[in-house]
């Protein structure tokens, strides 16, 4: 706990993260599908990679003791990439390029930077270490050895790996489902007029292309008015389709808080004040047996409570073994001159400062100001109870990292 009834954020994660069920549902996709999903299944090896000794050069195939001071060597062959590469006949060498592979008897492949030619034959010009330029058989990856283990989400570099390997379908993780609700009389969609006493619905498109972001499957996306029996059927249609439902807005001490009432009508709720900002107010909860993460409505705070509570949660759930975001620490440029009991975690990105990098926090840190999150580039953390001053270490995430 954290004081002034605060909890803190981590023990709020461990309630959230205790609670996350990891999908178990797979699908085999084609690989050029599988950006962004998780490995269901460890990845046996099934054949070495590469498949066979290869040069690592443009240059002539050659066995190194066949070198004295001065041998010319008759070039006996040529071996394009992707034609069987034949045998070298002893004291001759094959014209060989990057990546075909090496002829049998030959133990070394001399650049060609590094020969003469002379007429039909070749002299080597440097000394030739036996085994120099082959890539050797299974050097990237040994058959039967695990490449990549279940939990892994595939990167571009995953699929090009699952490629190497000659995996054409993988079988990943289904998408998780996420139901988006944003609630209050107030909100209008983008595209219509705007009346007395409302405003433009930002979070719905905030946590949309959040979810997009990490892989998410969104099924249903509306707005929630200040109606109870409305509020009740959609939260029970939405636990029908979705692994989780994430609604903005009303979990604060307001008396139009009909998701609230209604989770503790039908399901069950906890409510906290975080000791973090932005973002005090959070519900985690279930109705219908699906779990109901509630993010106060301030545009900000939606933004950094998704990163920070939200997102890891999701991460367990696709099964995502990997992430941890870890920051990563720099001299900060800005000044807190008044601890909080909050940790702050600032709208910031990284400058150029005279002595290297620092950290800059946009000026208007309110969380109404989305704007701050637009000029930034991740989060800058501000402990509980600490002040900072120009060239202290803050730790910095950026939202790429949070968003990995
Ligand atoms: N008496 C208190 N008042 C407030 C407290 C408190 O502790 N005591 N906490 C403040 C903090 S911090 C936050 S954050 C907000 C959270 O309130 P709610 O989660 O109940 O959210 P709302 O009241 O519904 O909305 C807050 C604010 O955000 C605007 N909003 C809501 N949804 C959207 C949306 N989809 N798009 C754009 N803007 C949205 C809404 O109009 C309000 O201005 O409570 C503080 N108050
Ligand atoms: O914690 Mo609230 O999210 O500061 O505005």
């Amino acid at each position: 706990m954290a004081g002034q009834d605060l909890t803190s954020l981590d023990d709020a994660l461990t309630h959230i993260l205790a609670r996350a069920r990891v999908l178990t549902q797979t699908c085999t996709l084609p690989l050029h599908q599988t950006l962004g999903r998780v490995l269901a299944a460890d990845i046996a090896v099934p054949a070495d990679v590469p498949p066979a000794d290869n040069s690592a050069v443009d240059g002539y195939a050659v066995r190194a003791s066949d070198l004295t001071d001065h041998t010319v060597l008759p070039v006996s062959g040529r071996v394009a990439a992707g034609e069987p590469p034949g045998e070298l006949t002893p004291g001759t060498a094959v014209r060989i390029f990057t990546g075909s592979e090496i002829p049998a008897g030959a133990d070394s492949v001399v650049m060609q930077e590094r020969t003469q030619q002379q007429g039909d034959g070749i002299t080597v010009t440097a000394a030739v270490d036996t085994g120099q330029n082959i890539r050797r058989q299974g050097q990237d990856l040994k058959q039967g050895d695990t490449a990549l283990s279940a939990g892994t989400p595939i990167r571009p570099q995953e699929m090009g790996l699952l490629g190497s390997m000659g995996i054409g379908e993988v079988t990943v993780l289904r998408r998780l489902k996420v139901a988006v609700f944003s609630t209050g009389d107030e909100l209008v969609d983008p595209g219509q007029p705007l009346q007395p006493g409302q405003i433009y619905n930002t979070n719905r498109f905030t946590l949309t292309g959040l979810l997009e972001a990490v892989g998410c499957e969104i099924t249903r996306c509306d707005t929630l008015r200040d109606e109870r029996d409305a509020t009740r059927d959609s939260l029970l249609a939405a636990a029908e389709e979705a692994d989780l439902i994430i609604t903005s807005g009303g979990v604060s001490v307001g008396e139009e808080d009909h998701v609230r009432a209604v989770l503790e009508e039908k399901g069950e709720l906890s409510l906290w004040r975080l000791a973090i900002k932005p973002g005090k107010p959070l519900a985690f909860g279930a109705i219908g047996g699906t779990p109901v993460l509630g993010l106060p409505g301030n545009p900000a705070a939606v933004l950094v409570t998704f990163l920070v509570a939200g997102l890891p949660y999701i991460r367990h759930c696709q099964g995502n073994r990997r992430y941890r975001p870890l920051g990563e620490p720099l001299a900060a440029g800005f000044t807190v001159d008044k601890p909080s009991v909050r940790r702050e975690f600032l709208r910031a990105r990284k400058e150029a400062g005279a002595n290297g990098v620092v950290v800059e926090a946009y000026p208007n840190q309110s969380s109404g100001v989305l704007s701050s999150a637009c000029w930034g580039d991740g989060l800058a953390v501000v402990p509980e109870n600490t002040t900072v001053a120009p060239g202290d270490t803050i730790r910095y995430y950026s939202f790429s990292e949070l968003l990995g």
